[in-house]
């Protein structure tokens, strides 16, 4: 894999992708940036706080402000799990020159990953009913935009990454 070789991480709340691509970037000497952490340096607050003030769509502008300017900058971009809830947002995702990678977990993996997570503001408003619903529908969307699917419930962070670059290098 080319050393700046461009990647983009997409997937639900949990799925892995502040993780996976910290060690993809390493991994490929390259360096990572996540969008969650780009929109709170930008707004000097938290997502959480922003959210609870401006409530969910003036934060989706935001989020979309930011991914315009990034999508065909960064050499691996994590995205928030919410990015492709936007039509507009899956249109500069399909025509980013990068390539996008989508990382699959199912709702009851994700469900346990995050039992003790309080930062995502989506989770403390949601009960499991509501999570898997909100799996369900995003799913698809995640599939429109997606260049590769990684299913990641039994794989390590170490393990995705190298499946990833496999399935990046046998395209
Ligand atoms: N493959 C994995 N197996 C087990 N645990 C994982 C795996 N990937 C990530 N985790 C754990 O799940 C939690 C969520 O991971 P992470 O923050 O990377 O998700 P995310 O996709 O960036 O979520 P968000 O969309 O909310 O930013 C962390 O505690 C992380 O250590
Ligand atoms: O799933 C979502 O809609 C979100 C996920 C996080 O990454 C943040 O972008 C924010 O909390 C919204
Ligand atoms: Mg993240």
């Amino acid at each position: 894999m080319d050393q700046m070789r461009q990647l983009v991480l997409v997937g639900f709340m949990g799925a892995g992708k502040t993780t996976v691509g910290a060690q993809l970037a390493t991994k490929m000497n390259t360096y990572q940036r996540d969008l969650d952490q780009l929109i709170e340096q930008r707004l000097g607050e938290t997502i959480a706080s922003y959210f609870d003030r401006v409530g969910e769509h003036q934060f989706r502008q935001f989020e979309t402000q930011i991914l315009q300017e990034y999508a065909d900058q960064s050499a691996i971009l994590s995205t928030g799990g919410g990015i492709v809830m936007q039509t507009i947002n899956r249109q500069i995702l399909k025509q980013s020159s990068a390539p996008v990678v989508y990382l699959r977990t199912q709702p009851e993996e994700l469900l346990h990953r995050l039992k003790d997570d309080l930062d995502r503001p989506l989770l403390k408003q949601m009960d499991h009913a509501a999570f898997i619903k909100l799996w369900q529908y995003r799913e698809p969307l995640y599939q429109e935009v997606a260049d590769v699917t990684i299913e990641t419930d039994q794989l390590t962070p170490t393990q995705i990454v190298s499946e990833i670059i496999n399935q990046l290098e046998m395209r």
